[in-house]
């Protein structure tokens, strides 16, 4: 008997003293980090600095951009946000951390943000070394420039004039217009529009009024996405990925891969579209992945091209759209500049290029909604580095939150309110306006360095052609319900903004009103 008795009180004092091993291990930790790290001599919260718990907390809660930005207000320009990481938020550091120099590359992403499924492969976005970044990234890029660009106008004046079609037989039922989720359609717009760009094969949303399956999950992918990134800080919680992702979005993001991989095939099948100056017709390919894409990197690259080219758009504006309904006299100067083009044919990216209130419009709109709110993660080299001025080792997790620089009370008058003015020559040159000393150079949505943006001159093309022809054709009215009382800069981020609803009143432009009012103009 005496041998059984003993056999749990032995279990029961292993058991306690891995728990006091594992609790003193914990407060050993803690103590290192808030007082031995190297990293101690930086600002910050305590409770920030001692663990990654909070940091992670306001990841999966979406709220981490908008926390971090609070803490800048508070600790200034470097803070530390995690016991191996620091968030900046000056021109120098966007400078320091993205762009390479001839003394050191720019600094690497690190595995946490940039994983892949099992069995796909890597893609511009997350390929971590530079030379296979490099080669995709030529290749990606070559489908982008202003050239290609001016090749597609054509396709986004047509998607252009069925959103404004769509529109207009919504709003025709009634003369007090129609309410409705403007996201939603503008959504509808960048998806078949980057549809038709890259596969030439539209979604067909706008002709159907319906989310294809692709747009639906996006965002939920996003969000699975974050909390998966975030449980990889703890590489011996990685059996716990499994359990927060559900299955439903592996499978999801299966189906999008297969999706993709059936579109790719099917446009490279169609012999008479080679001629088309779309993104697939437009990237080379090699399958021994030394000048172009493999096939496998091409089918990685398809979901890639459709969500980086709508998703970012409909994130941008659609938040110009709320700001703008939020500040009704910035939309009456913007409506009577683009109103100022007598005839919608005449709405041209050259004619728009030179309305100066809606570029600054889309240029507060890129400050203020920016699509990757989340942050563009980096780490420092082995060797170290120097971020705005700080010796850093090597290894060290550095970011700058968009939306602490871009939103800085030390960068902008007014940081929060949506100023299309602080963008016009007139208040540049004006040493008496609030707004002359804003540090524009603060603001580069689109990143900068090897790993900036390709898609930078497609964005703003889109993105002033929509907006033209939408405020050019339609009135629009703040809506008194809880969807039209969004407010965008409350939505969370989960990588991304999550895009909620935003009901808007939309009414026909009255013509004849605009007439008579010419008419007495020139009397
Ligand atoms: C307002 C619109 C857009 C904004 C603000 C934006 C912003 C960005 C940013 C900040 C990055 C850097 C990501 C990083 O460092 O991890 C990026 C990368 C990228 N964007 Fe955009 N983007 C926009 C539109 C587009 C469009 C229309 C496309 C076209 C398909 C596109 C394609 C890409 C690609 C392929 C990359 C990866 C580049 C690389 O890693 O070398 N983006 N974008």
């Amino acid at each position: 008997m005496a041998p059984l008795l003993q056999y749990p009180i032995k279990t029961l004092e292993i058991l306690s003293g891995i728990l006091a091993f594992c609790v003193l291990y914990l407060i050993g930790r803690i103590i290192y980090n808030l007082y031995f790290h190297t990293l101690s001599r930086f600002p910050g919260p305590k409770s920030w600095a001692a663990s990654r718990l909070p940091y992670i907390r306001h990841i999966q809660a979406g709220t981490l951009a908008r926390e971090i930005r609070v803490l800048h207000c508070k600790y200034g320009d470097v803070v530390r946000v995690a016991p191996d990481e620091l968030s900046f938020a000056t021109p120098e550091a966007l400078q320091d951390i993205y762009t390479k120099t001839a003394s050191h590359p720019a600094f690497p992403k690190g595995a946490f943000w940039n994983g892949t499924i099992k069995g796909q492969p890597f893609m511009v976005l997350n390929a971590l070394d530079p030379s296979d970044h490099a080669r995709m990234r030529k290749d990606v890029a070559s489908a982008f420039t202003e050239k290609a660009v001016r090749a597609q106008e054509g396709l986004i004046e047509q998607y252009a004039t069925k959103l404004v079609s769509c529109l207009e037989q919504v709003v025709s039922k009634s003369e007090e217009g129609a309410v409705l989720d403007i996201t939603r359609w503008i959504n509808f717009a960048a998806f078949d529009c980057i549809g038709d760009l890259a596969f030439g094969e539209s979604f067909k949303c706008l002709e159907s009024n319906e989310f294809h399956p692709w747009a639906i999950e996006i965002l939920a992918t996003f969000k699975a996405v974050a909390c998966a990134a975030s449980l990889r800080y703890y590489p011996y919680l990685d059996w716990l990925l499994r359990l927060a992702i559900p299955n439903r979005v592996w499978e999801t993001q299966k189906y999008h891969f297969q999706l993709a991989v059936d579109k790719v095939q099917r446009r490279l099948r169609c012999e008479k579209e080679r001629q088309r100056p779309d993104v697939i017709g437009m990237l080379k390919l090699d399958e021994d992945g030394r000048e172009g894409l493999t096939i496998r990197e091409l089918h990685a690259h398809a979901p890639l091209i459709i969500i980086a080219g709508s998703q970012t758009i409909v994130t941008v504006l659609s938040g110009i759209v709320n700001f703008l309904i939020k500040n009704p006299e910035k939309l009456a100067i913007l409506t009577k500049e683009v109103r100022n083009i007598r005839n919608q044919s005449e709405i041209t990216q050259a004619a728009l290029k030179d309305l100066e209130y809606l570029n600054a419009v889309i240029k507060e709109g890129l400050r203020n909604c920016m699509p990757a709110a989340g942050g563009l993660n980096r780490l420092t080299p082995p060797a170290g580095g120097i971020v705005s001025g700080h010796q850093l080792p090597g290894n060290i997790h550095v970011n700058v939150q968009p939306l602490s620089i871009h939103l800085s009370p030390i960068y902008f008058h007014d940081p929060t309110a949506f100023i299309p003015e602080r963008w016009l020559s007139a208040t540049i040159e004006d040493p008496a306006s609030p707004y002359h000393s804003d540090r524009r150079n603060a603001v580069l949505p689109f990143s900068t360095g090897p790993r900036s943006c390709p898609g930078k001159a497609l964005a703003w093309a889109e993105i002033r052609l929509l907006l033209a022809r939408l405020v050019w054709n339609f009135d629009f009215e703040e809506v008194d319900s809880v969807k039209g009382r969004l407010r965008w800069e409350e939505q969370n981020v989960y990588i991304a903004v999550e895009r909620k609803p935003f009901e808007v009143r939309l009414k026909a432009r009255s013509f004849g009103v605009e007439e008579t009012l010419s008419e007495q103009l020139y009397i």
